[in-house]
């Protein structure tokens, strides 16, 4: 079944034919701890999220605003390695085969163990695409290459002071998806979208007609109606990670708190 659809390709075709755009959702693998990480999984894959990101917790987090520096911490405080977090998606795919996962990771992480065997080790955990946070794709022809080779999926990122001659080239490499970081800064929750949104979508949409992704400070059904109507999906992370930090010491409550949070924001994803 060589030409059949990857994980990530069937999510986006299966939101677009339900009329709507895709709902990704990040949290931070191993926050508040590993065995709480795994209800967290379940509870977003129940409330109808169509991508599933998941943070490898990192000491020096690149972008990350307050709320997913405390996530990573509090995951390392609890002792999660890169080992667990294989073992969290290992334990996800047993009950679940369908929802694509995106792990945000470092290179830093994926050159300690050998660049192809962690692709290698993710790939047959059940990640289906890697976002490296700290590897300009300029720079990423090793990883390119053992992506292709293992049939993992690369994401990458293109920011508003990304200059046009770059989306081409980044649009071009991202095989599973592209996310438009829609701000200068960090990530954290906002009041407002960004001014040059509709702009900036369109500039990116010329290049390219790959899936494209929105996010940083999505925390509304609002939000996430507008950036629908513009983009294939939208990316929501620090509201969710929010209802971790507000609940902390009660799974019950972190669940069903992020629970009804997600089925608001998934259901602002219908754009027909
Ligand atoms: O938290 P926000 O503002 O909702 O944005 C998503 C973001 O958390 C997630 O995609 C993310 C986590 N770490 C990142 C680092 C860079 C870019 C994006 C991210």
């Amino acid at each position: 079944m060589a030409w059949a659809m990857n994980r990530i390709e069937s999510a986006f075709s299966k939101a677009k034919s339900e009329g709507r755009s895709a709902f990704v959702s990040y949290v931070c693998a191993g926050d508040p701890d590993i065995d709480t990480s795994l209800e967290v999984c379940r509870t977003l894959i129940k409330s109808g999220v169509d991508v599933m990101e998941l943070g490898v917790p990192f000491s020096d987090p690149l972008a990350d605003g307050l709320t997913n520096q405390l996530a990573a911490q509090r995951a390392l405080e609890a002792g999660t390695t890169q080992a667990d977090v294989f073992q969290l998606v290992r334990n996800i795919r047993k009950e679940n085969d369908e929802v694509p996962i995106v792990f945000y990771t470092y290179y830093n992480l994926m050159f300690s163990n050998g660049l192809d065997q962690y692709i290698a080790d993710a790939k047959a955990a059940g990640v289906d695409g890697l976002l490296v946070l700290d590897l300009p794709p300029e720079e990423a022809e090793d990883h390119m290459a053992s992506c292709e080779k293992h049939g993992m999926k690369t994401v990458f990122l293109i920011a508003p002071t990304t200059p046009a001659a770059r989306v081409g080239f980044i649009a071009k490499h991202a095989t599973g998806f592209i996310y438009y970081v829609s701000r200068t800064g960090v990530t954290g929750v906002r009041e407002d979208l960004a001014d040059d949104l509709n702009e900036m979508v369109g500039m990116i949409r010329e290049a390219t007609d790959k899936p494209l992704v929105v996010g940083f400070g999505v925390s509304k059904r609002e939000q996430v109606k507008t950036i629908c109507e513009l983009a294939d999906g939208v990316v929501v992370g620090s509201a969710i990670v929010n209802t971790i930090k507000d609940n902390l010491g009660d799974t019950a409550a972190i669940t069903s708190r992020m629970g009804e949070l997600v089925s608001d924001l998934v259901a602002g994803t219908k754009v027909r």
